[in-house]
């Protein structure tokens, strides 16, 4: 199945009600996890110092992957970069 590397930078607006916030994060962690449990999201990983993850993502194909990003409770406060992932032909283990 294809693999995308995804960089998601999260950046809430100032102003929200807190309890809103607390929620659309508790629900976004759920999410991400049963979609991990699921197998389609291997690794997930912060980047130290931004309130930023990159994530590898094994999924079916592009339709998969948008259906699972537009999915994030979190999105509306999200850019996301997305990256094709292929083969590296130096790639010891390939
Ligand atoms: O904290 C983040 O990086 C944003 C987001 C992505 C998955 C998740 O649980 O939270």
């Amino acid at each position: 199945m294809p693999l995308y590397a995804v960089r998601m930078d999260v950046a809430i607006p100032d102003g929200l009600d807190p309890q809103l916030v607390a929620d659309t994060i508790a629900r976004e962690k759920a999410y991400s996890q049963e979609i991990q449990r699921g197998g389609e999201w291997p690794h997930i990983w912060r980047c130290v110092g931004e309130y930023s993850n990159i994530s590898i993502f094994d999924v079916a194909d592009n339709e998969r992957l948008h259906e699972i990003l537009w999915g994030l409770p979190l999105f509306k406060w999200m850019t996301c970069e997305v990256t094709a992932l292929a083969t590296h032909p130096s790639d010891i283990n390939a």
